[in-house]
């Protein structure tokens, strides 16, 4: 592969965004890529990929580097040239690689792997929580978890089967499959850009990861029903609850950002549905005004994502131990205050991107120990691992209540 000056400088300049302006990586890509209205999609890929590439490896090759935060220029081309090498592409000689040594770039990286924080490029407070917490399963749920997520598609029953879908991709170059078990799910064989299709503008489909559907599938929400998503977000689970009761009945879509529900009003508009109402939590009243009114609620918690590292990789690098306690007493909360919604002989659904039993079944079994808890029962709980399903992390419990 031959290195372009502009693609390693934009690569560079997004690098140095996230790390050293601690900007989100998804943004900055974002504004990298309107750049220059030239770039193909190989272009557009190698900038993408090379800096989610050197985000998600950031300590190991800090380590065989032998840079520190924060990087200056010259240390970011030290960090892209050992993914280069390691890559086994050839250091053009640009001026900006004079001062790289690359002889000793092999030798360091198989010192470093000989431990596992570094093999798998994270700070050592995870790799003691993610041993403490998963035992054995740690070494290989870390390990999935740091490859590069899959690209998978839901479809929107109401605007397309998943075949007449498939065809409309396949029109355009984009071979899928289906995935056994996931009814609205196609799994793209290589990555492309779908949000440019017309199918994609017409509402026939979201991008959403296969655990990630999961979490309809388990409420298992009926036409005519009332749901309510109490952490909805931009939507993700709100818009597939709402294809599966075809428009009849209500979700009420709830969270504590407006802008979020702004976005999940767009995304329902694309994807035709009417029956998803928002409303954003100010105070307790958004959840007194619901108490025993929903046949089924939705808490997707606040979490500290990290059955989504394939995604977002530099979760790695923000969170910090506080910040998962506080999430914890978060949750713990939500369950105590949002389950309460739920009408006699209606269900409840706890759901997280965590993989940490600390965010997942202990919390539910907290819940269940608790007063308030005390009218509710386990139907079932999922710990998907990304080792184990190929997918994202995720938890999701099913509570019957009397
Ligand atoms: C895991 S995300 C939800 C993702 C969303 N359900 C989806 O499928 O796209 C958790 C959401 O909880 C929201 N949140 C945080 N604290 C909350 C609270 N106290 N009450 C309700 N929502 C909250 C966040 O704004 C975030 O959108």
């Amino acid at each position: 592969m031959k290195l372009h000056r502009n693609l390693v400088f934009a690569t560079i300049d997004s690098l140095n965004d996230i790390f050293n302006e601690n900007k989100q990586a998804d943004k900055v890509l974002r504004n990298t890529l309107k750049r220059d209205k030239r770039w193909g999609s190989r272009d557009r890929s190698f900038i993408a990929e090379t800096t989610y590439d050197i985000v998600r490896w950031k300590r190991l090759y800090a380590e065989i580097a032998e840079v520190k935060m924060p990087y200056s220029r010259p240390n970011l081309f030290r960090l892209f040239t050992v993914w280069a090498t390691l890559q086994g592409i050839k250091i053009p000689d640009w001026p900006q690689f004079e001062e790289t040594p690359t002889r000793r770039i092999k030798g360091r990286f198989d010192e470093a792997i000989k431990t596992r924080a570094l093999r798998e490029s994270i700070p050592d407070w995870l790799d003691k929580l993610g041993e403490k917490e998963l035992g054995k399963l740690w070494d290989k749920e870390i390990a999935a978890l740091n490859q590069q997520a899959s690209v998978v598609l839901r479809a929107n029953p109401l605007k397309a089967t998943v075949k007449e879908l498939q065809n409309a991709l396949f029109d355009l170059d984009i071979e899928t499959s289906t995935l056994n078990g996931y009814p609205y799910a196609l799994q793209l064989k290589e990555r492309a850009n779908v949000f440019t299709s017309d199918a994609f503008q017409k509402g026939w489909f979201e991008v959403q990861d296969a655990s990630s559907q999961r979490v309809a599938a388990v409420l298992d929400p009926k036409p005519g029903m009332r749901i309510v998503d109490a952490c909805a977000g931009a939507g993700g689970k709100s818009l597939h609850i709402a294809s599966l009761m075809e428009n009849k009945g209500q979700v009420v879509s709830m969270d504590i950002y407006q802008n979020k529900l702004n976005e999940l009003k767009r995304r329902a508009r694309r994807n035709g549905i009417h029956n998803i109402e928002t409303r954003l939590i100010e105070s307790t009243k958004a959840i007194k005004k619901m108490v025993g009114k929903a046949d089924k609620v939705l808490i997707d918690a606040p979490c500290s994502g990290l059955g989504v590292l394939k995604r977002n990789p530099d979760t790695k690098w923000k969170i910090q131990p506080e910040f998962i306690q506080n999430i914890q007493d978060t949750q713990r909360e939500l369950l105590d205050s949002y389950s309460r919604m739920v009408k006699e002989g209606g269900q409840l659904v706890y759901a997280t991107c965590s993989v940490l039993p600390s965010e997942n079944g202990e919390q539910v079994k907290g819940f269940l120990a608790r007063e308030a808890g005390a009218d509710f029962s386990l139907v079932s709980e999922e710990n998907i691992y990304a080792h184990k399903s190929g997918f994202d992390g995720f938890y999701i419990a099913l509570l019957q209540k009397k």
